[in-house]
């Protein structure tokens, strides 16, 4: 008789962890040092949540036609300017880009539905999603 332990806990089904390397200050405490210093993390007008559109979200994701360089984006009706976060996402801020401009709710659950993400971006929030039309700067934008 074998000693070997059984096969199936010699085996690594797991995934492999993503995790990639942070920049030196750009690990959790920092983003939570960042968080509760006096900086505007949102980099917004307004002071409090405004009613925000995926039309409006959308012209948020870093791309040529973009409004400017800043990333929003949406999760369980939130929008968060995230473009602050991006350094500090132990994931990498490739994988925040993917949802640049977008709803990442479904995205997000999949990959850490036990992260707290209202209050990892708590000083991120700039807005609530409505629909297209009723958002606070819709009526400036151009329809084509
Ligand atoms: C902007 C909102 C997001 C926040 C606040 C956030 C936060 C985090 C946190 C705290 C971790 C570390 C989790 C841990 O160590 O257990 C993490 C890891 C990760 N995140 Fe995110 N995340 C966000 C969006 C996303 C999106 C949209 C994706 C796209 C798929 C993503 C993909 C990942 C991956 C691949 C990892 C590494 C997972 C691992 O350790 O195996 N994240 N994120």
């Amino acid at each position: 008789m074998s000693l070997m332990p059984p096969p199936t806990t010699t085996r690594n089904t797991q995934k492999p962890a993503q995790k990639v390397a942070l920049q030196p200050g750009f690990g959790p405490l920092d983003w939570a040092k960042l968080k509760s210093s006096s900086e505007d993390l949102r980099q917004v007008d307004w002071n409090c949540p405004v009613p925000i559109s995926p039309k409006m979200m959308s012209l948020h994701r870093r791309k040529p036609d973009s409004v400017d360089d800043e990333i929003w984006c949406s999760f369980s009706g939130k929008v968060y300017n995230v473009t602050r976060y991006l350094p500090f996402h132990p994931g990498g801020d490739k994988e925040v880009l993917r949802i640049a401009g977008k709803d990442g709710t479904d995205l997000f659950m999949k990959t850490h539905a036990w992260v707290n993400i209202d209050y990892m971006l708590d000083e991120c929030l700039i807005g609530f999603l409505v629909p297209n039309g009723r958002g606070v700067q819709d009526a400036l934008i151009d329809d084509e």
